[in-house]
Order: structure tokens, then C-alpha cells, then sequence
């Protein structure tokens, strides 16, 4: 609308430059062309014109002139220019006059094309404003109809604003009648502009005669030289004609725009009464009343928060009221109980305490050191005494003897310094499960907030990459060994976050210097040599050791050397705890090979001591059970074996030491065997994230250059040392039964035997082209930590098993166990349908008769639930990835046999 207002100004301003548009009307300037034909002649020079239309006439009149001249007598001559001169003086008016329509017809044009570019706006304007309000009565109806919709189940409030609402629209509803009123106006204003439109049409035309005719006596003009004076005079009065009608056309355009001005000033006010009750000034009232009823509610809300919050605040006051009534209760009860005991019952109490104290210190079953503390303590009445008495109700007089003899413990703190010598320790110096027990145990007690330290061998060929601040001592130990005594250097590190001592004999054997752990043919001088250095270490640092846990024949020595040499000279604060790891392996020799390490042979070839039970040698492992306090086998099931056949000629001892002896099952280190940390493994996985496990099994496959192309094919691994115990004959049937039921295999695996190792190697080459078998014969870790995460099943068909690690770390990388059940497998591994097992314990698949028909029973089991019921496969995989098999629980086992021994250690002195 302004810019039509901006237009129209403009076009005045055009019509205002044309010189005094009021008088200049096509008749005075039709009054200034008739000048010349009433005489007034001009005369003179005339000063040079221009090469307009006219001038170019005029010039071609001169040269009709000059032949005219050429050609006459004087008189005719004379007679001739003076006509020629009448003549060009005419000629020269009409050329102006004709030159001033010219600009008028220019100027008329300007005005018709401002008028047309006027008459488009308003009728564009129009539109638009027809099209608002069209919008408006929509927006109108909408409201109405929403107002008619939400009055029903409104508050009062709510109907008071929707009556306003409703005002509102009426009002609004007014205001659109008189819009349409208005635009009814315009139509009217359109109209007269479309007779505008027909009058600039006419006007063209006329515009378009009048430049016909101006060409048509520009011809004639060229011909006039002969023709007659009244006839050209005729031809000039048509012109004027024409102009004089042109002049009232251009005065009727005048007036229609002037008209026109009119309906741009109506349609500036239309404007601006529409700017006043604007649909946007309608729509901001909508807003605005909007904002006031959410503000209204808003408000509303408020209060209710307020009184909310208020109430909240009340209710929070009197519930710590309430618990502060409360503790005081509860604190007034403690008091009266407490006042019960010191009125009612404490000095009975605390004489009855006393009382234990001294008849334990004179049976002997606490030193009089600890009896001297405790004694103390109960006439202080201090309330650790009452506890822990309190706590042993119901349990035997040994442990509530201990439970006081922790307290008795300078600092009273329940840690104990625990050290382990050992042949074995993963990831340094790894042979079998032994070192994944020491470093897996190790670590849990350190957890528990124990001191825990190991002595290993310092051999050339361990892992010395996974030693921390590897550094060697100044100083060297002394220790004997046939006869001499040896210098040792002792190196310090730290392995899996556990401080160990490594100790570097300087014995000309070489004894730690093989590239192998065992298998040696002087293994039996080799460890006692070690075990005795052990000791002289501890001895020598003068620690106050309270275990010493061995393991197996290669650290045994230590149980007799301990009691019947250091023990002598006062190094007996510990107590010796003893694990077999495996039965197979005593450590035999020829009886006089113990006084090596310093034993008294003939003290300790007794049947009672070290002499083996079926033939004359000595026996270490046997000496370990006769000497350590403690002696522990790696599960349950095991020892119960190890009491009968199991236990390979130490049945007898282990019965007559059965108060000692104990199944602990092995944990795992859950750190090292962790899917979701894995640094081995292609991609990590868990057991809600399975992804990781197909992803591994593809990598691992495509790695051995296997067949990739039947991903629903199971895949078998197997991970072992392949010596007789792990069932090698099964292991070499599980390999071609697999084939026969279309699955895969990996064996890893080596063997110490050499005739195993070959067979194995011959089966190698026999499936060196199938693309579904692979036997990697080797010892390789981070293979190992591949096949866990890539095979689908895991089989360990041992003849027997004191515990066996791997089926449970075959679980926690998802891959379902296929064992016998023997040893510790039949302590970690339930048959998924063995209903007389509780369905959640359920993990694997069993077999009892170590023969072919026993193993694939459960391996087509097994196949066939992979197959037929993948869903409950997967759910399997879950279940076993989520089993606990940390050393925690059997960690709390040792601590607790270990926290016996130490107050039984202090009660003897
Ligand atoms: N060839 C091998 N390569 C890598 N690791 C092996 C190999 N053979 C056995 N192991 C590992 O040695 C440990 C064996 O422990 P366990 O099952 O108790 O058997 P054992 O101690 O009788 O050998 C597992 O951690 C297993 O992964």
C-alpha cells in the first residue's frame, strides 16, 4: 500500500515536469502551431538545426529549392523564391508543430505506462487483500469453533474469558463486514481503471494515426515542392485535427489520473483503517489473551507447588523428627542394655571371659603372651571381646580361641603376610594351571589386604617383558647345597601387580639357565636347591612370615626343610600350607638325593615321613603332606578322588592327614580372561554384546586359512598339553568326529611325550588340506585367548582332572564346555540335561566313561542344540558367559584356613 502511495507520488511529479501541465493542453499549443499560417514570417539567419525528422525535411525542401533555381528566368526566379521562402517559413512552423506533438505524444505515452504499472499494484493490492481477508473469516470460523468445542466443561472463570472471546469475534466479525465493503469500493475503483485502460487504448491508437499521418506528410513534404499551397495547408489542418483530438484524450487521461489519485488516497486510507484493526493486531489480542489464561494457570500452578513444596517440607520436618525420637530411642535401649550388662550381668560376663582366657593358657591352646593381652582386654571389658564372643555363639571352641587371638594380633589387623615359592607364575613363567593358581591367588588375597609376595626361579627362557622394575639386589644370599654353600642373587619385580623375588643361583650347573622350566634329568637337584634358597631368604630377611604356601613336588622340599632345619634356628613364625596340584607328579628319588638340600635322609626315610608308600624311594609330595600344616588339592571332587585311587599311592597318608587336608576349586584370573578387555582379541565382546564372538570366530578362521563359507558350522577348540591325563585318544576322536559332524576344529597343544607329539603331528599332515581342521601344535598365549573367543565348544575329555582351568575360561568367552566329569570338571561344569541338576546351574555337556561312545554322546548333544535350538544355544552361551568363576570365593577359602593356622602358629608360642 505505501509503495502504491510512493507510485502515485511519482507520477505526479512526471505529470508536473511536462512545462505548466494545467495550460499545456493539446488546444494552446494547437494556438502556438497556427501561428505562422495568420503571417507572422520569419526572417534572417536561422541558426543551424539539428538532424531531427523535420530539419531533415527542411533540408531536402532547400535542395528542391536549388534545382527549382537552376532551371527558371530571373523574374520566374524571383517569383519562385519568394514562394519557396513563404513556403519554408510554413514549412519550418509545421516541423515545430509537429516537433511539440512529438514531445507531447512522448510525455502522454510516459503517462499511460505509469498509469497501467499503477492500475496492476492496486488490482495486485487487491488480491492480496481479499486473500487476508479470506484467511481472517477462516481463522474467524476456526475460533468459533474451538470457543463452541472448550466451552463445554469450562470453570466459571474459563466461561467469563471464553464470553470475552466470543465478543472479540463479533466485533472482529464487523470489522470484516466494512473490510468487505471497503473492497467493494475497490472494485468500483477497478472499474473506473479498466475505462481508464480503454481510454489509454484509444489514445494509443489515435497516438499510432498521428504518426502515421506524421510520416505520411513527411512523404508529402518531399513531393511538395510542385503541389499547391491550399492542399498542403489542408494536410496540416487534418494534422491539427488530430492533434486537438490527441489534446483531449491527453486531458481525459488527465482526468482519469487525477481520479485515479483519488482512489490511491481511498485505498491509502483503506490502508490505514486496516493498519489500525490489523489481522496481526487481531492475531497479537489472541496472543496476548492466550498468555493471560496461561499465565492465570501458571499462577495456579505456583500456588499448588507452593502449597506443595510446604507440605513436602512439613511431612520432611517430622520424618526427622520422627528419626531423631527415633535414634534417641534406640540409643537410650543401647544404653539400658549396656547399663544391664554393667549392673546386671557384665561382671559375671567378663569373669566368665576371664575365666576361658586362663584355662586356655593352661591347657596350652594360647602362649601366655596372648593370654597376658586377652586377660587385659576383658578386665578393660573391651567391647571387641564381647562381639566377638557374642558373634561365635553356637561354634566350636577353636574358633571363638582364634576369633580372640586376632584381636590378641599386634595392630589387631586381620591381613597376614602370606608367601608363595613357586615353579610357576603366568604370565612370567608359565607352564600349566600352577601359574594361573599363583598369580590368580596372589592377587585375590593382596584384594583381601593381605601382604602377598612370591620366590620363582629366576629362569632364562620366562617371559622377562612382563616384570616390572626388574632389578637385582645388592646382595647376595649364601645357601647350602651338597655340602657348599652358593651365592644367590636375588632380583626383585613386580608381575601382575604382586612383588616377587627371583633367585639366580651362581651354581656352576646352570640350574635355572635350560630355556625350558622342567624336564630336566636333575629337575629333583634343580628345585630342591631352589626351595632351600627360599628359605634362607626369608630367613635371612627376618620377616615375620605368617604363611608359607608351596605347590606341588618342585617346592614340597620346603614343608620338611622349614620344621626340621629353620624351624631350629628360630624361624618359625609361619605356617606352612602345602597345594598339590596333581597327584601324577610326587617327585620321587633315591632316598640319599634329599640331603642335597640339607634333609636328614635318615630322619626322613620313614614310612611315616618322606618314603614313599610303594617303593623305597623318598617321596617329596608325601613329605609335604606328612610336614605342612595345611594341605590343600584344586577342588573338591579331586580330593575326595585323591583319598582312593586318585591319590596314586598317597591315599593312605592323605587319610591319616585328612584333618589338614582340604579341596579348594581354582578360580580364574578374571582380569587376564575377560572377553570385554581382551587385548588379543579382534573385537571385544560380552555376554549382552555378542557381536565380538562371530566377529572372532571369522578373523580366527580366516587367519588358519579355514572355510569360512558355512557360518551355522560349529566351531571346536581345544587347548591342552597333550599328555595322557587330558584323554589325548578322545582328543584324537573329537577331532575326526567333529569332521563327521560337519563342524570345525583347532587343536593348540603340545606335548612333552615325543611318541604324542608325533601322532599329533602325523594327524596335522593328514588334515593339512582340510579346510575345516587345523592342529597348531605349540604353546602360544595369545592364540590361546583367540580359540577361547572364537569357538563355539570346548572340549576336555581328561582321564582325570584335579581342576582344569580351561573349560572355565572356555565359559567366560562364551564357548560351551564338553567334559568328563572327573576332578575339578565335575565341580564346575553341570550337563544341560541333567534334570536332576537345578536348571540354572546347568552349563555344558558330560560324560562319565572316558571312552568314544561316552564323549559323543554329549558332542551330538551338543551339535544338536547348536543346530535345532539356536535360541536356547545363545541363551546358554549367555548363562555361562555371566558365571563367577573369580578367585574370590576361593580366595575367602584360603584366607580363612590360612587365618586359622596363624592363631593356632601363635597360640603354640
Ligand atoms: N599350547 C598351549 N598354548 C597356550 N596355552 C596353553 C597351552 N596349553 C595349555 N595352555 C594353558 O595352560 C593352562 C592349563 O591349565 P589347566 O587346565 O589347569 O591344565 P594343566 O595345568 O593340567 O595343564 C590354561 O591356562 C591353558 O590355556
Amino acid at each position: 500500500m505505501a509503495c502504491s502511495a510512493a507510485a502515485g507520488a511519482e507520477a505526479t511529479a512526471l505529470l508536473c515536469r511536462r512545462p505548466a501541465p494545467s495550460s499545456i493542453t493539446g488546444r494552446n499549443r494547437l494556438a502556438v502551431s497556427r501561428r505562422p499560417r495568420h503571417g507572422n514570417l520569419r526572417t534572417g539567419a536561422q541558426p543551424p538545426q539539428k538532424s531531427t525528422p523535420s530539419a531533415n525535411y527542411r533540408n531536402r525542401v532547400n535542395i528542391q529549392r536549388d534545382r527549382a533555381g537552376a532551371s527558371s528566368d530571373d523574374e520566374h526566379q524571383q517569383k519562385s523564391e519568394d514562394e519557396n521562402g513563404l513556403q519554408n517559413i510554413q514549412l519550418e512552423d509545421l516541423v515545430e508543430m509537429i516537433q511539440n506533438t512529438e514531445k507531447n505524444i512522448l510525455l502522454l505515452n510516459q503517462a499511460r505506462l505509469q498509469a497501467l504499472e499503477r492500475a496492476d499494484k492496486i488490482i495486485k493490492e487487491k488480491e492480496a487483500l481479499q486473500q487476508e481477508i479470506n484467511n481472517l473469516e477462516i481463522k474467524l470460523s476456526e475460533t468459533g469453533a474451538q470457543s463452541e468445542l472448550s466451552s463445554k466443561g469450562m470453570s466459571d472463570a474459563e466461561a467469563l474469558e471464553f464470553d470475552v472471546l466470543k465478543e472479540e469475534n463479533m466485533l472482529l466479525k464487523d470489522d470484516i463486514t466494512f473490510f468487505k465493503e471497503k473492497l467493494i469500493e475497490i472494485t468500483e475503483t477497478e472499474e473506473s481503471l479498466f475505462k481508464l485502460e480503454k481510454e489509454r487504448a484509444l489514445l494509443d491508437a489515435s497516438l499510432r494515426e498521428l504518426e502515421c499521418a506524421f510520416i505520411a506528410a513527411q512523404s508529402d513534404m518531399l513531393k511538395l515542392g510542385p503541389m499547391q499551397h491550399d492542399a498542403w495547408w489542408e494536410k496540416v489542418e487534418n494534422l491539427e485535427e488530430l492533434l486537438e483530438s490527441t489534446a483531449n484524450q491527453v486531458e481525459h487521461a488527465a482526468l482519469i489520473l487525477d481520479g485515479y489519485h483519488d482512489v490511491q488516497d481511498k485505498v491509502d486510507k483503506l490502508e490505514a483503517s486496516l493498519g489500525a484493526t490489523s489481522i496481526s493486531e487481531f492475531c497479537l489480542y489472541l496472543v496476548d489473551l492466550l498468555k493471560k489464561r496461561v499465565k492465570s494457570i501458571e499462577e495456579r500452578l505456583q500456588a499448588c507447588n507452593h502449597e506443595m513444596h510446604s507440605q513436602i517440607e512439613l511431612y520432611e520436618h517430622s520424618i526427622v523428627e520422627f528419626h531423631d525420637t527415633l535414634s534417641k530411642l534406640i540409643k537410650e535401649s543401647e544404653k539400658k542394655s549396656m547399663e544391664h550388662y554393667a549392673e546386671g550381668m557384665p561382671s559375671e560376663f567378663w569373669s566368665r571371659i576371664s575365666l576361658l582366657i586362663d584355662g586356655w593358657s593352661l591347657e596350652k591352646k594360647i602362649s601366655n603372651n596372648d593370654a597376658n593381652i586377652l586377660r587385659e582386654m576383658a578386665w578393660k571389658r573391651d567391647s571387641r571381646l564381647r562381639e566377638a564372643y557374642l558373634s561365635s555363639r553356637g561354634k566350636s571352641e577353636r574358633e571363638l580361641i582364634d576369633s580372640f587371638l586376632k584381636m590378641a594380633l599386634p595392630g589387631t589387623s586381620s591381613g597376614l603376610h602370606i608367601v608363595h615359592i613357586a615353579a610357576e607364575m603366568a604370565p612370567v613363567a608359565k607352564v600349566g594351571g600352577l601359574a594361573d593358581v599363583i598369580s590368580g591367588l596372589g592377587k585375590a588375597l593382596q584384594k583381601k589386604g593381605n601382604l602377598v609376595e612370591i620366590i620363582l626361579p629366576k629362569y632364562d627362557c620366562m617371559q622377562h617383558n612382563q616384570i616390572n622394575n626388574l632389578k637385582v639386589l645388592d646382595v647376595v644370599v649364601q645357601s647350602y647345597f651338597e655340602g657348599n654353600m652358593f651365592a644367590n642373587r636375588i632380583w626383585t619385580g613386580t608381575v601382575e601387580g604382586l612383588p616377587v623375588y627371583f633367585i639366580e643361583p651362581q651354581h656352576p650347573g646352570k640350574l635355572f639357565w635350560r630355556a625350558q622350566y622342567y624336564g630336566e634329568h636333575d629337575d629333583f637337584k634343580r628345585f630342591s636347591y631352589f626351595s632351600r634358597v627360599a628359605l634362607e631368604l626369608l630367613y635371612q630377611s627376618a620377616k615375620k612370615v605368617d604363611i608359607i604356601h608351596c605347590h606341588d613336588w618342585q617346592t614340597a622340599f620346603v614343608a620338611p626343610l622349614y620344621w626340621d632345619v629353620y624351624a631350629n634356628l628360630g624361624f618359625n613364625s609361619a605356617r606352612i600350607c602345602f597345594t598339590c596340584h596333581n597327584f601324577e607328579y610326587q617327585g620321587t628319588a633315591p632316598a640319599q638325593d634329599l640331603a642335597y638340600c640339607g634333609l636328614d635322609v635318615e630322619h626322613l626315610d620313614r614310612a611315616d615321613r618322606m618314603r614313599d608308600n610303594s617303593h623305597g624311594r623318598i617321596n617329596v609330595v608325601k613329605g609335604a603332606i606328612v610336614y605342612s600344616n595345611i594341605v590343600t588339592t584344586v577342588s573338591p571332587t579331586y580330593a575326595q578322588e585323591v583319598r582312593s585311587e586318585g591319590g596314586r599311592g598317597l591315599q593312605d597318608t592323605l587319610k591319616i592327614h585328612s584333618k589338614k587336608f582340604v579341596g579348594i576349586l581354582n578360580g580364574i584370573d578374571t582380569d587376564t580372561w575377560n572377553p570385554s578387555t581382551d587385548r588379543f582379541l579382534k573385537v571385544q565382546y560380552s555376554a549382552n554384546d555378542l557381536y565380538g564372538k562371530s566377529a572372532n570366530k571369522a578373523a580366527l578362521t580366516k587367519q588358519l586359512k579355514m572355510s569360512s563359507a558355512n557360518a551355522s558350522q560349529p566351531l571346536v577348540g581345544c587347548i591342552t598339553r597333550l599328555v595322557p591325563q587330558k584323554g589325548v585318544h578322545l582328543i584324537r576322536h573329537a577331532i575326526y568326529k567333529t569332521a563327521e559332524l560337519g563342524g570345525q576344529f583347532i587343536l593348540l597343544g603340545s606335548s612333552p611325550v615325543p611318541n604324542i607329539q608325533r601322532e599329533f603331528e602325523g594327524i596335522a599332515d593328514q588334515f593339512q588340506n582340510n579346510n575345516n581342521i587345523r592342529l597348531l601344535l605349540k604353546y602360544d598365549d595369545a592364540l590361546s585367548h583367540m580359540i577361547f573367543a572364537a569357538s563355539d565348544m570346548f572340549i576336555v575329555p581328561s582321564m582325570f582332572e584335579p581342576c582344569g582351568l580351561t573349560q572355565m575360561i572356555a565359559m567366560r568367552y562364551g564357548s560351551v564346555p564338553v567334559v568328563r566329569k572327573t576332578g575339578g570338571l565335575n565341580d564346575s561344569v553341570f550337563d544341560f540335561d541333567d534334570e536332576t541338576i537345578p536348571m540354572e546351574l546347568r552349563n555344558g555337556f558330560t560324560f562319565l566313561k572316558a571312552d568314544e561312545q561316552g564323549f559323543d554322546s554329549a558332542l551330538e548333544r551338543a551339535f544338536n542344540y547348536y543346530h535345532r535350538k539356536p535360541e536356547v544355544w545363545k541363551q546358554l552361551v549367555q548363562k555361562d558367559m555371566k558365571i563367577d568363576f573369580s578367585w574370590d570365593t576361593s580366595a575367602s577359602q584360603y584366607e580363612d584356613i590360612y587365618q586359622r593356622a596363624a592363631a593356632r602358629a601363635r597360640a603354640a608360642t
